[in-house]
């Protein structure tokens, strides 16, 4: 069976409890639920705190997992466990943060102290960037550590920077990564199941990101209605009763599907019909 490290709270959780039902797999249904078996599947899944996950399969225990890539960068795994695929949930930046009007550059950081969840991660981009500084870990709640006195700045996760406002500060500098959510595998191993997991989960972020887009146009019109629709290999063209008349399908991204559209339309495109992708494999 296949191994599979699941996050069991947090900003991940639900996000990736979900994914992983769109892909055809069973989910727990009850919190307390430690692990789980799917199966018609052949997959076994464990509910693991996020920061644990790159442990676990860096030391080979599980085969793949879901965590975020600053937890895993902060593991300091990466030898025996490697990014597999990005998920496109749980995004937000690890950043650095001071009180307001302190700080403008990371810099400025040399001989202080900086408080943070994340101190793998952080020493290494601090002897990266050739920055001399103090790194105190805690485990949570880091904004708090400067107005308490334990440390001049932090670094820490940022979503919405709700929490940095509230605690009355402010980032600064170049983030330092750019994180997400994504599956993580032991280096090198292609266990038995993987592929099919990685072709569901490519499946169901492909359905999140792309729409089907159907219209008809006038034959001297194909080649240019195609090229704003090229879709991901190439559209489908179909003849009309009306032999002056054509049938295209093709995917395209929901971001821009509105704009698509409205060129279509200008372009004499007519019945511009938009429907969602449940599934697919690609
Ligand atoms: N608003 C957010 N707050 C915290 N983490 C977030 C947020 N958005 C995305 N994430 C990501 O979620 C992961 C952290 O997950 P989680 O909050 O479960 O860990 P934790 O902070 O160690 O746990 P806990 O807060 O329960 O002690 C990281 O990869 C982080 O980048
Ligand atoms: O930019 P925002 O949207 O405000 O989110 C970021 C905040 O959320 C996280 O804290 P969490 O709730 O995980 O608590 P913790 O600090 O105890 O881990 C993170 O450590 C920040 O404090
Ligand atoms: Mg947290």
């Amino acid at each position: 069976m296949l191994r599979v490290a699941v996050p069991n709270k947090g900003a991940l959780s639900e996000a990736a409890t979900s994914m992983l039902t769109e892909a055809g797999y069973i989910q727990r249904r009850d919190s307390r639920e430690l692990v789980i078996t799917d199966p018609d599947n052949d997959v076994e899944f464990f509910y693991l705190r996020p920061r644990d996950i790159a442990v676990y399969v860096g030391r080979g225990i599980l085969d793949v997992g879901v965590t975020g890539r600053d937890l895993f960068l902060d593991a300091e795994v990466n030898g025996d466990a490697e990014e597999l695929l990005p998920l496109g949930i749980g995004a937000s930046n690890f950043r650095f943060a001071g009180p307001v009007g302190d700080f403008t550059s990371a810099g400025q950081l040399n001989g202080k102290r900086i408080a943070t969840s994340y101190d793998g991660l952080l020493r290494t981009y601090l002897q990266d960037q050739g920055i001399d500084a103090t790194v105190v870990r805690l485990d949570g709640a880091v904004e708090s550590s400067v107005r308490l006195g334990v440390a001049d700045a932090i670094a820490d996760v940022v979503e919405t920077g709700n929490t940095l406002k509230a605690a009355g500060m402010e980032v600064f500098g170049d983030p330092i990564l750019r994180s997400e959510a994504v599956v993580i595998g032991r280096t090198g191993s292609n266990p038995h199941g993987l592929d099919v997991l990685m072709r569901r989960l490519q499946g169901v972020l492909v359905a999140r990101q792309y729409v089907m887009l159907d219209y008809d146009v006038r034959r001297e019109l194909v080649d240019q209605a195609c090229k704003l629709t090229p879709g991901l290999e190439s559209p489908t063209v179909s003849p009309l009763q009306d032999t002056d008349w054509f049938a295209v399908r093709s995917m395209v991204k929901k971001s821009s599907t509105n704009s698509i559209m409205d060129e279509l339309y200008d372009l004499g495109a007519r019945a511009i019909l938009v429907s969602t992708i449940h599934a697919c494999r690609i």
